[in-house]
């Protein structure tokens, strides 16, 4: 079976202007050291206007941190005013984009055949997608979460060859665990990432479902994140407030790394 290294990666969703950006990303390289990278592979996900600045600070200073952006178009370029394009996130050096996040499909309509497009102008461009999917509470309330989950992991990885599907991360967000505090139990994360593995195993094969990492998301913090990882399909995390704090953050990845705390 493959070995799946953890993924944290910090969403700092519509926070910190270029210079706050900055000054988080080298408090968070001062505050974790080298060693804690070769267990844990740790992202920051800044908005776009950051992106620049922080290529130009891991650049300079060799940080081992990876960073990305939050969003693509399904368009390579031309007449789409607002959007960025996966050739410009390349360009950048962006390791991840997340896509199909829930906020981006309620406050800006995206289904799961745009999220789908969006999957594959990442895959296209050599940008690491981390496809987000979750429930919302009613549909948990009505046991229908895992359903609702596998279903929207079939249409937003439709038309991808197996080789394809191996190099995408998935990110499972219940809705009414985002930005709420409310943690899902570590029993409800696995049950659903187990559940994606195994829809990945039947649409792909055992190898490529052991290969791709499943991150949790929602309300992770450095005091719930060791007993989420610790479940067998928990493959890291993607982290949103906690994300913001250089200390919390530090710590999160160090018990995502087994620890010691630095
Ligand atoms: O949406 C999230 C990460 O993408 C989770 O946000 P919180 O960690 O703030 O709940």
């Amino acid at each position: 079976m493959a070995q799946r290294q953890p993924l944290i990666a910090g969403n700092w969703k519509m926070n910190l202007n270029h210079l706050e950006a900055i000054g988080l990303v080298q408090k968070i390289a001062f505050s974790l050291p080298e060693k804690y990278f070769a267990k844990v592979e740790v992202a920051v996900l800044p908005p776009f206007v950051d992106i620049r600045s922080i290529q130009t600070l891991v650049d300079g200073d060799k940080l081992l941190l990876k960073y990305g952006a939050q969003d693509l178009s399904p368009h390579d370029s031309g007449a789409y005013t607002g959007d960025v394009s996966g050739p410009m996130l390349a360009k950048l050096g962006c390791t991840y984009v997340t896509v199909g996040h829930s906020e981006r499909r309620e406050y800006h309509g995206e289904d799961d055949a745009l999220v789908n497009k969006k999957v594959k102008a990442a895959l296209k461009h050599g940008v690491t997608p981390i496809f987000c999917l979750g429930e919302r509470l009613d549909v948990r309330d009505a046991g229908g979460h895992v359903e609702h989950c596998t279903t929207q992991l079939v249409e937003g990885l439709k038309g991808l060859t197996a080789e394809q599907v191996a190099g995408v991360v998935i990110a499972y967000e219940p809705v009414w665990a985002i930005g709420t505090g409310k943690v899902a139990s570590s029993a409800d994360a696995q049950e659903v990432c187990a559940a994606l593995r195994a829809k990945l195993a039947e649409l792909h094969g055992d190898e490529v479902a052991s290969t791709v990492r499943v991150l949790y998301g929602g309300s992770v913090k450095s005091g719930n994140i060791a007993e989420l990882i610790g479940q067998k399909d928990v493959d890291g995390a993607l982290v949103g407030g906690a994300s913001l704090d250089a200390d919390e953050f530090a710590k999160l990845c160090a018990l995502a790394a087994g620890g010691p705390l630095p």
